[in-house]
């Protein structure tokens, strides 16, 4: 059987059915139209992960007797959008389980999807803005879109800007309208993601307040504490991107809408998105105008204390400081598959370092999960995933705004408890990352660095640090004091002796990477 993601897909559902997929229990198009007439969830930044995270928690929604969907809004490129409307706004999330097999699901909880940076996309999402039925909107715009520049700010409202003056931009017409509050939930991987949304958007308010592009009022709206809310959150899914072994194994199924296409911008697109079966969204409950029912979207809530808890518990203590030590040597190593890096025992030695012997003694206990119980799974369950096509190389991008959250955090606690000295993996995957920005990999041969929109700067600042010249560490010590970057002075820590002995060993040559790798697995 054939099976294609069209406009007229939604009227051969059992045909899906047929094949092994699974398929929306609701009515899809009673859903869009309830969705643009009381549009209640806005979702900006149209990634991998918010198909495979927020998609199916709406989607599980609506199969429980909610009515509304996502509307979707991109803001960079419209090769995004163009390729979402191309199959009616459909697309299939592929859960990739540890015994290799695969469960595909038709996921249809997108009711619309706009490209911002066109007039027809602006003009409606700003008409979704100034609707008192919006409730939320959820942003995956990756770390770096939380970067306001001096630009953005005296360009002033328009939609010219980047993800957080355009959401300033539509808040101001929200409050123009009628000023019905609002929750603006951040979902990427920082921890306190929503102190860090509020410090941005109201960055740039009370900016176009004083320059008189706003009123006043409205840089007060956002910050009265209960017209705008800014709930915290903790996400969790590893999502790779779109896998061409993948695409296989669902064309195998008989699906026809397979195909992986390369953006300008840079990424694959594809009507699938392919994850593990684990997920988890976890979010403050702080919602000014009502929220949906995502407890029956397997959404866990909870107060302030608790998400902060959850989400440092994940992302400084037992994912992705790991992930991160693992992208950056595994590029330098030659690896492109998470998975086969955890068959080797010196990388699983340096994930248990980092984990399990130098974050887990400092991190805090959130209510009702066990950090060493979701550290084990991390470890034993979800890394190793064979079918999960997860590259280091995707985990490496943006590594200069990770490495600061990934690993700050820890080190200030472990220098709060007098115990900085002491650590060595977290230095290590530290002066790995330094190794890495060489771009040459651990045979001597260049490579390309994953995108991250500090490598010019990055280039300039480890200028003196060389490959073959181990003495030339040194030259990283000033680089290390920079708590924007690492989250805090690693020289005042403490920490930067280990960081530039480990890099030391680190630049010897030709299989220095490994060598040193080896030596401490085996300390
Ligand atoms: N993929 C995962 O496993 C995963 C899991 C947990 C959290 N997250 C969070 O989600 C984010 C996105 O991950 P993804 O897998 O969807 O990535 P992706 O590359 O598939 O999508 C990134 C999205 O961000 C937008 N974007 C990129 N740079 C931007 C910028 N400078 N300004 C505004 N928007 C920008 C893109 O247009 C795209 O919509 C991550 O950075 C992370 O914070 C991802
Ligand atoms: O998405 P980033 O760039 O913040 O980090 C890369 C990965 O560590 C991340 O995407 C994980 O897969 C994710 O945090 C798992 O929930």
């Amino acid at each position: 059987m054939s099976l294609v993601l069209d406009a007229g897909a939604l009227d051969r559902l059992d045909e899906f059915e047929a094949a092994g997929f699974g398929v929306p229990r609701y009515n899809v198009r009673a859903m869009r139209a309830a969705t643009a007439e009381r549009p209640s969830w806005v979702h900006l930044g149209a990634g991998n992960f918010f198909r495979s995270l927020h998609a199916v928690v709406a989607q599980r929604m609506l199969d429980a007797g909610h009515d509304t969907g996502v509307i979707l809004a991109n803001l960079r490129d419209p090769a995004v959008i163009e390729n979402s409307r191309a199959t009616d706004d459909l697309f299939v999330n592929a859960v990739m389980r540890e015994d290799g097999s695969l469960e595909p699901t038709v996921i249809a909880s997108v009711a619309e999807s706009h490209h911002l940076g066109s007039d027809a996309g602006w003009a409606r999402v700003t008409e979704v803005f100034e609707s008192p039925s919006l409730q939320l909107v959820t942003l995956t715009v990756t770390e770096k879109g939380y970067i306001v520049s001096d630009e953005d700010v005296a360009r002033g409202p328009g939609r010219a800007g980047g993800a957080i003056p355009a959401l300033a931009s539509l808040l101001l017409a929200r409050f123009a309208a009628g000023a019905a509050p609002i929750a603006l939930v951040s979902t990427d991987n920082f921890s306190d993601n929503g102190e860090r949304l509020a410090t941005a958007v109201n960055r740039v308010a009370e900016a176009w307040a004083a320059d008189g592009r706003a009123p006043a009022a409205f840089a007060s709206w956002l910050q009265d504490g209960s017209s705008a809310t800014f709930p915290s959150t903790m996400v969790d899914r590893i999502t790779p991107a779109p896998s061409p072994a993948v695409g296989e194994a669902l064309a195998a199924l008989g699906l026809e809408t397979t195909r992986i296409t390369e953006r300008a911008s840079g990424g694959p697109l594809a009507a699938f998105s392919n994850t593990e079966p684990v997920s988890y969204l976890v979010l403050e409950d702080d919602f000014p105008n009502g929220r949906p029912p995502f407890e029956s979207g397997g959404v866990v809530l909870g107060d302030r204390e608790t998400v902060g808890r959850a989400d440092r518990m994940k992302v400084c203590t037992c994912l992705n400081p790991l992930h991160t030590a693992m992208a950056v040597t595994g590029c330098l190593l030659g690896f492109t598959r998470i998975a086969e890096m955890m068959r080797d025992s010196d990388i699983r030695r340096m994930v248990v370092g980092v984990g399990a012997v130098e974050g887990l003694p400092v991190v805090d206990t959130p209510e009702g999960m066990d950090p060493a119980a979701f550290l084990r799974e991390v470890i034993e369950k979800r890394l190793p995933n064979p079918g999960l096509p997860d590259a280091p190389q995707r985990i490496a991008s943006d590594t200069s705004q990770k490495v600061g959250i990934r690993f700050g955090e820890t080190i200030r606690r472990h220098v709060a408890a007098g115990s900085a000295q002491s650590l060595t993996w977290i230095p290590f995957a530290i002066a790995a990352w330094i190794r890495y920005l060489l771009a040459v990999d651990d045979q001597g041969a260049p490579f390309e660095r994953s995108p991250d929109p500090l490598l010019a700067e990055l280039d300039e600042r480890l200028a003196g640090v060389r490959f073959g010249e181990p003495r030339t560490a040194t030259a990283a010590r000033e680089f290390l004091t920079d708590a924007s970057i690492f989250g805090v002075d690693l020289v005042a820590a403490g920490v930067a002796p280990t960081v530039i002995a480990h890099l030391s060993s680190l630049l010897h040559g030709p299989g220095a990477v490994r060598s040193a790798l080896f030596s401490l697995a085996h300390s």
